[in-house]
């Protein structure tokens, strides 16, 4: 079966993030994420990483896949904590 495109990739899920981070919505995460602040942010993009690492080691590729998105999430969430742009880190590539 073939498989439908992703509804969200990179760019459209920070903008996203930045659209939270500008509205504050009631219930948001990803507010409360970037309330925590940085040493809270940076907490969990270890733990994140941590994540991927034990999953590319001993579980599934979909697992992986998971964890790999929820990593770039948190790293995400530092950046527009951070006031960082996409293409403030584009530009090192
Ligand atoms: N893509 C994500 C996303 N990836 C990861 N996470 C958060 O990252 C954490 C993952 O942590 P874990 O792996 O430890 O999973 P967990 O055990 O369920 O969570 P915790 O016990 O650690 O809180 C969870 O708290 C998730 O809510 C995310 N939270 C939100 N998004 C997307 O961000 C957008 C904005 O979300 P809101 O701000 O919540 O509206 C939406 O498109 C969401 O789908």
């Amino acid at each position: 079966m073939e498989q439908s495109p992703p509804v969200k990739n990179f760019e459209s899920l920070f903008a996203e993030l930045k659209d939270r981070a500008a509205t504050r919505p009631e219930g948001s995460g990803t507010v409360a994420a970037l309330d925590a602040g940085v040493h809270s942010q940076g907490k969990k993009i270890l733990e994140e990483a941590g994540e991927v690492w034990i999953a590319a080691e001993h579980e599934t590729e979909e697992a992986l896949a998971e964890e790999i998105s929820q990593l770039l999430y948190w790293v995400q969430v530092l950046m527009v904590g951070k006031g960082l742009s996409l293409d403030d880190v584009y530009r090192h590539l």
